[in-house]
């Protein structure tokens, strides 16, 4: 293994900012799997011919799709992982038992760690208690989200994640409600003990999806002090509009401004829940090469791309990250 440990090296190299990858699903779909069903982009890797069958189609597809952003200049990369807690796997497929749910996301994370090999840093992907239920883009967490056991919900998950030597990093991703922010910074490092990172789903106005304010989310954090898990590594943005991101960078970055940040917006368009489709709406109003380079000015130390954002857009991201990033 040539790679070091993530946090220890953005920890020893302030200056340096990593290139993540782009949006998986959305580029499975443009690539021919069918995404739109209750565990997302997971569904490829549920069928047992993609283990088995070696001239397995989708087994290319993925492939191809890992290959494509490492040419692009990921150096860190995703798990296909974000709707495959144990609920939407054992709900919504063959997979029944824990035991078959951790021998497919050893299978998953093995099957990536192929793709891109042993010097790029390995993200296992965990998508907010609210992809099961789609309410990602809304925060509408029902009417009591203090009360949701969210550990019951993201343990069978992290406990796999966290046995996995070939993860580097946990990714909650798309988390838009604050009730699940706390629950998740209130475990310690038996229950996370691998640096991880969360990504807010922030709506075009700044706040989180639930209406909470970053500052107010800032101020949270900064007031657990030594109560935080020590592999905490950064806070962000993810799936969020690309037009209105380096805002909300700016306002993480203004409250919390020792803490590395993480940020990989969407392309702009817009999740259709129902349908289950990206609705296009606006166009970009800026350039990568704009909005990396605002990102990096407020303290953003992993920059990528969320749903709808392609090979070419990491491409992008990776130019701007060398033109403007210190190595
Ligand atoms: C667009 S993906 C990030 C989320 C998909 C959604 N949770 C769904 O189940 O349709
Ligand atoms: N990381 C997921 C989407 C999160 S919104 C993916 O790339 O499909
Ligand atoms: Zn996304």
């Amino acid at each position: 293994m040539t790679r070091s440990s993530i946090k220890e090296y953005l920890n020893s190299n302030p200056e340096s900012v990593l290139v993540l990858d782009g949006g998986q699903g959305t580029e499975l779909e443009n690539r021919g799997i069918k995404v739109a069903n209750p565990v997302w982009s997971t569904i490829p890797f549920v069928n047992e011919s993609f283990w088995t069958d070696p001239a397995s189609k989708d087994r290319e597809i993925v492939k191809g799709m890992y290959q494509d952003f490492l040419a692009s200049g990921a150096q860190a990369l995703m798990t296909v992982t974000y709707q495959a807690s144990f609920k939407s796997v054992s709900e919504n497929t063959r997979i029944k038992t824990l035991e078959d749910y951790d021998q497919l996301l050893s299978r998953i994370v093995a099957f990536a760690r192929e793709c891109i090999g042993d010097d790029k840093w390995l993200v296992g992907c965990i998508g907010a208690w609210g992809a099961h239920t789609c309410s990602e883009f809304t925060g509408d967490y029902g009417a009591e989200p203090a009360k949701i056991d969210y550990l019951a919900y993201f343990r069978p998950q992290l406990s796999a994640f966290n046995a996995n030597k070939e993860l580097d990093m946990i990714g909650f991703e798309t988390i838009p409600n604050f009730n699940e922010i706390k629950a998740i910074l209130s475990w310690d490092t038996s229950v996370i003990s691998k640096p991880f990172f969360i990504g807010l789903s922030v709506h075009d106005n700044g706040e989180l999806r639930d209406g909470t304010s970053l500052r107010k989310i800032g101020e949270y954090i900064k007031s657990l002090g030594p109560k935080l898990n020590p592999n905490f590594t950064l806070l962000g943005v993810n799936c969020v509009s690309f037009n209105h991101s380096h805002d909300m960078v700016k306002s993480l970055h203004e409250v919390l401004p020792d803490l590395p940040l993480i940020a990989y917006p969407n392309s702009g368009e817009v999740y259709d829940t129902v349908k289950k489709v990206w609705t296009s709406k606006g166009s970009q109003t800026k350039t990568w090469d704009d909005i990396v380079k605002k990102y990096l000015d407020n303290g953003a130390r992993i920059v990528g791309g969320c749903c709808r954002t392609s090979p070419r857009d990491i491409k992008e991201i990776r130019t701007a990250v060398d033109n403007y990033g210190k190595q």
